[in-house]
């Protein structure tokens, strides 16, 4: 019994003459929940497509379920691919669709009553209407037709499930909800193996039991939704997740200008100061107190904060959490930090100075570029 559904080695792939992907390893356990998370351009539809079969590999290995499939023939493998755009057959009714989609399994053979039944369980998990299966694709709303477009892709019973941006082009809630349901089906699959793209870190974060976060075709960190937020490897890895985005400040300017933060904070070993910045998440700031015009300097306390003062340059009601705009007051040209207060009223009102505090224990220190980062100095 092999201990993983989907094993990737080295995976290469190519579009013309450009590298798409590029020396790819992923190994998922049966009823594993991976989402690939990357910014546009940055090969996960490729990914997906040749983990289907349906771009040839220029080298490494896919294995299935214990066998490998690397060469052999798209519909040969138990692979369901959701696509990025509808790929409906206009003409067919949605229970048609679904019937096709069923007998596409390569390895099972089934009769009309347990045709009709598979359809039955898959319209109750996805909660399709009844009445939708006689109607054709496009007399269905966007977020309709994806969940039918998912349940055409599920109806099959694949070993490995592949979502590419299954969020795309619906509304909030309809996202909302067809999240609630995939992770439904996903609890209720145990043996399906699911790999999903996306840009959108918070949908990685509440559906994913792993994350790979890649860039130009490549892995920069693979983990648990947790261990990605609280312990990014890199600037980029760090602004993948989160909203607002992280706060990265220069690690030697924060260090001049508070030097007890530099006794304290684990750097890691062999890399220069000025390859290093200093991730700052928003909701990890609280408003302390009202600064005078005498409170210049950020300081770290005996209890293991630490304090500095900043103008609020902008101040918005996000509904049960207020987003702040901070200038620091030791260096007015650096970019404002943003910061979030889980209230929905606060006193520091735009243009007044007040201390800010976030526990050192709190501050990680990630490998980063100049061009990531968005606050030089505090
Ligand atoms: N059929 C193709 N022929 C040539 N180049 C292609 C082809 N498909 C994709 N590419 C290129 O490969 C790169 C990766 O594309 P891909 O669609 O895999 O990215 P993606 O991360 O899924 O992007 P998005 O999130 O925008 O869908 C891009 O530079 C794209 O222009």
């Amino acid at each position: 019994m092999p201990t993983h559904s989907l094993e990737i080695a080295g995976l290469t792939l190519d579009r013309g003459s450009k590298r798409v992907v590029d020396s790819f390893d992923l190994s998922l356990a049966p009823g594993e929940y991976c989402v690939v998370l990357g910014p546009s351009g940055c090969g996960k539809s490729t990914l997906l497509h040749g983990i289907a079969g349906l771009i040839s590999v220029a080298r490494g290995s896919i294995t299935i379920d214990g066998t490998d499939v690397t060469h052999e023939a798209a519909r040969k493998r138990n692979v369901g691919l959701l696509f990025q755009h509808d790929t409906m057959y206009p003409h067919l009714t949605v229970q048609q669709t679904l019937q096709i989609a069923a007998q596409a399994n390569p390895t099972r053979n089934l009769s009309a009553t347990q045709l009709d039944q598979q359809i039955r369980v898959i319209s109750e998990t996805m909660n399709l209407d009844p009445g939708w299966l006689p109607r054709r694709p496009d007399t269905l709303s966007g977020g309709q037709r994806r969940r039918v477009a998912l349940a055409k892709t599920l109806i099959r019973n694949p070993s490995v499930c592949l979502l590419d941006e299954p969020m795309a082009a619906i509304d909030r809630l309809a996202s909302e909800r067809l999240m609630e349901r995939l992770a439904d089906v996903s609890n209720q699959a145990e043996s399906t193996t699911f790999v999903h793209v996306t840009h959108d870190g918070e949908e990685a974060m509440r559906l994913a039991d792993k994350i790979v976060v890649m860039s130009e075709g490549q892995i920069l960190q693979v983990g648990s939704p947790g261990e990605i937020y609280r312990s990014p490897n890199s600037s980029e890895v760090a602004l993948a997740l989160g909203s607002p985005s992280c706060n990265l400040l220069s690690l030697r300017e924060v260090i001049r200008a508070c030097p007890q933060i530099g006794e304290v904070i684990e750097l890691p070993d062999g890399q220069s100061l000025n390859e290093l910045v200093l991730l700052l998440r928003p909701e990890t700031i609280q408003l302390l107190e009202p600064a005078s015009d005498q409170n210049n300097a950020s300081t770290a306390t005996e209890s293991g904060e630490w304090q500095f003062p900043a103008i609020v340059l902008e101040r918005r009601n996000l509904g049960g959490r207020t987003l702040l705009r901070l200038q620091p007051i030791s260096n007015e040209n650096a970019p404002p930090l943003s910061v979030t207060i889980a209230e929905s009223w606060i006193p520091a009102k735009t243009g007044t100075r007040w201390i800010f505090q976030t526990p050192i224990s709190k501050l990680r220190v990630v490998a980063g570029s100049p061009q990531h980062t968005n606050s030089p100095a505090i």
